[in-house]
């Protein structure tokens, strides 16, 4: 049992309903501070809606949610000072620099002065872009656009980062890059971490936990060692995931395909 203090995110009943269609549908969650937590389940399974819900973006139907100790109907405010959150499609503005990027979030997160400079700094140290500062963003890599927006979206000090799908689309030199600064977070800043994914590997290998979701509820929540030990002697994490809810793995190890994802740089050339 964990004590409530150390819940940083909590989810009671949440449910979404787009008119008579339900996108989720009493979901509960605790995940603990400083805990990487992964959310799966096959393609339209409400992922993304339970991101937006905790991440103040859209209310829910019923049920309640709080994030960093605050409530995200009454107090979203207060969430959103304490939140990071990189969604699933591209944030940082490709007809700007790195820096001008980095210098926007710092901004609009009301950091300004020396304070906001030396943060810029450490943000591009932090993606590794120092010697790209000044390159417009649309010129990067996908792996180099999604640092820099784990960068933007942490630039704060967040207590809480959610990330939609961080890795989609990324080769797994550019993957492991994103899971080193992830991990980074954590350990030395002991942020919580909520992410959603497809790919079977990030989600055993990143995630302390797991929630499959599927048509909306949670199917099952769990370490991926306990989870892959309900499942059978010898089982994978994608045993697991067709176990729970029905659903296919691809060869690459992906609940989908996801050629058609981050179309990246591209659109802003
Ligand atoms: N604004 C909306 N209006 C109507 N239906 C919606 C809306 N947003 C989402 N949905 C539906 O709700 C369901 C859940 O969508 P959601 O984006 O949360 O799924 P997901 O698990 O994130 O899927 P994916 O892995 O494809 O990103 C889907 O069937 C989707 O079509």
């Amino acid at each position: 049992m964990i004590e409530p203090s150390s819940i940083a995110i909590r989810a009671s009943g949440l449910s979404k309903r787009f008119g008579d269609f339900t996108a989720l549908d009493r979901l509960d969650l605790a995940v603990g501070r400083g805990v990487i937590f992964g959310l799966l389940g096959p393609n339209g399974a409400g992922k993304s809606t339970a991101i937006k819900i905790l991440t103040t973006l859209l209310d829910a139907s019923a049920g309640s949610a709080a994030v960093a100790g605050f409530d995200v109907v009454t107090q979203p405010v207060e969430v959103r000072r304490r939140i990071g959150y990189v969604p699933q499609l591209l944030s940082a503005d490709g007809a700007l620099t790195a820096s001008e990027n980095l210098d926007l979030s710092a901004r609009l997160h009301g950091i300004y002065g020396a304070q906001r400079i030396a943060r810029v700094q450490e943000a591009l140290a932090f993606a590794g872009l120092q010697e790209q500062a000044h390159k417009l963003v649309k010129t990067f890599s996908g792996g180099m656009v999604r640092r820099l927006e784990i960068a933007q979206a942490t630039l704060h000090y967040p207590e809480v980062l959610f990330l939609d799908e961080p890795t989609i689309g990324l080769d797994p030199a550019a993957r492991r890059t994103v899971w080193e600064r992830l991990l980074q977070l954590r350990g030395r800043h002991g942020v919580t971490i909520l992410i959603s994914t497809h790919d079977m590997e990030e989600a055993d290998t990143l995630c302390d936990e797991l929630a499959i979701l599927h048509h909306g509820q949670l199917a099952v929540v769990g370490r991926p060692r306990q989870l892959k030990d309900q499942v059978g002697p010898g089982a994978s994490l994608a045993d697991v995931f067709v176990h729970f809810s029905g659903a296919v793995i691809d060869q690459g190890g992906h609940a989908r395909d996801v050629r058609e994802s981050r179309a990246a740089v591209l659109r802003r050339g």
